[in-house]
């Protein structure tokens, strides 16, 4: 389970503890009304030469939701979301996202525009410790410019409490105040932190990333996902390889991110997960959709039955 207890971790250079907030408010996203319209995948068509890997795929996520996305293997479930996050382009067909097209986009303006993703197979920055990878989620979010980090140019005036406690520091910055970049470090260290602690993993922050156990690995790309402050969160196959302990955490996992304000869409084979923690579900077959709805109607969908154990010999 997660592990929200206090934690003794270095911040800003100095050994502190973090507090413990398991409601982690800090943590929320501030978003449009729940229920809106928030992707839409409008009839997208995606070939590859001759392989027709998405064929006119039409579906809408809503602002709050936990959408699953699943089918057979093969079924273009992955194809979807390089669309929706700008690794491939339609070869007809749009994606909008708040009302504006995105595909054609490239992924780090995707990113910007408010959608991170995890991946099917770990991608993390492996001799970075699991603090360092979600700090690098938390600099996509950072206003100052390579120039501005440099120069220490803009500074902002804080507040008692972010008050350098070295006097001299502290009368410095009472006068001239603090640059901004120094700001945004030292806030995103401790938003990476609570991020750390909201997934599960606090207690081995400061471990080089490829030395962590493989659980602990799938958290850290959800934690680094987050820090970019998503409206949506991708998330592609998140419980492969976990036993089914480890598969409920997730669970619990998946619908506190959705209580922090995200929108959630899932990729995900384990039916039992599947099921349990959406509210919608699209099916994609051989790059069509064969079904939608709510997770009791898509299980009784003899379609989707068929696609997942094939026809019975008597149904042809
Ligand atoms: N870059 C590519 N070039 C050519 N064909 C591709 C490419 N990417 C995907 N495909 C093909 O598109 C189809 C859909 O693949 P995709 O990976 O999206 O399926 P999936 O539903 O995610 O499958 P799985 O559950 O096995 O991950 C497959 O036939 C695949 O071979």
């Amino acid at each position: 389970m997660p592990d929200n207890t206090a934690h003794e971790t270095t911040v800003g250079g100095a050994t502190t503890v973090a507090p413990d907030t398991s409601d982690h408010e800090a943590l929320s996203i501030h978003v449009g009304p729940q229920g809106e319209t928030l992707l839409e995948i409008d009839h997208v068509t995606l070939r590859f030469g001759g392989v027709v890997a998405l064929n006119d795929v039409d579906f809408s996520i809503k602002r709050g939701e936990i959408l699953g996305l699943i089918g057979p293997n093969g079924a273009g479930k992955t194809t979807c979301f390089n669309v929706m996050t700008g690794v491939y382009t339609p070869t007809s067909g749009e994606v909008r996202f708040n009302g504006k097209v995105i595909s054609g986009t490239k992924p780090h303006k995707i990113n910007q525009l408010g959608i991170a993703r995890t991946f099917q197979n770990i991608r993390l920055f492996p001799e970075m410790s699991a603090l360092e990878n979600v700090l690098v989620g938390c600099d996509a979010r950072h206003k100052t410019s390579v120039l501005g980090a440099l120069f220490r140019a803009y500074r902002v005036r804080p507040t008692e409490e972010q008050l350098p406690t070295n006097p001299l520091r502290r009368g410095f910055a009472r006068v001239f105040g603090i640059s901004r970049h120094t700001m945004e470090e030292r806030g995103g260290r401790i938003k990476a932190m609570e991020l750390l602690k909201f997934v599960g993993i606090a207690d081995r922050a400061h471990e080089l990333s490829r030395n962590l156990p493989y659980g602990y690995q799938r958290r850290l790309e959800i934690a680094r996902a987050l820090a970019t402050e998503p409206e949506l969160l991708c998330l592609d196959e998140p419980a492969a390889g976990f036993n089914p302990a480890e598969k409920e955490d997730l669970m619990d996992l998946i619908r506190r991110i959705r209580d922090l304000g995200h929108t959630v869409l899932v990729i995900e084979h384990d039916m039992k997960l599947v099921l349990g923690v959406t509210d919608r579900i699209i099916v994609l077959e051989f790059g069509q959709k064969i079904a939608e709805g709510t997770p009791d109607e898509v299980a009784r969908n003899p379609k989707v039955i068929a696609a997942y154990l094939g026809e019975p010999d008597d149904a042809a």
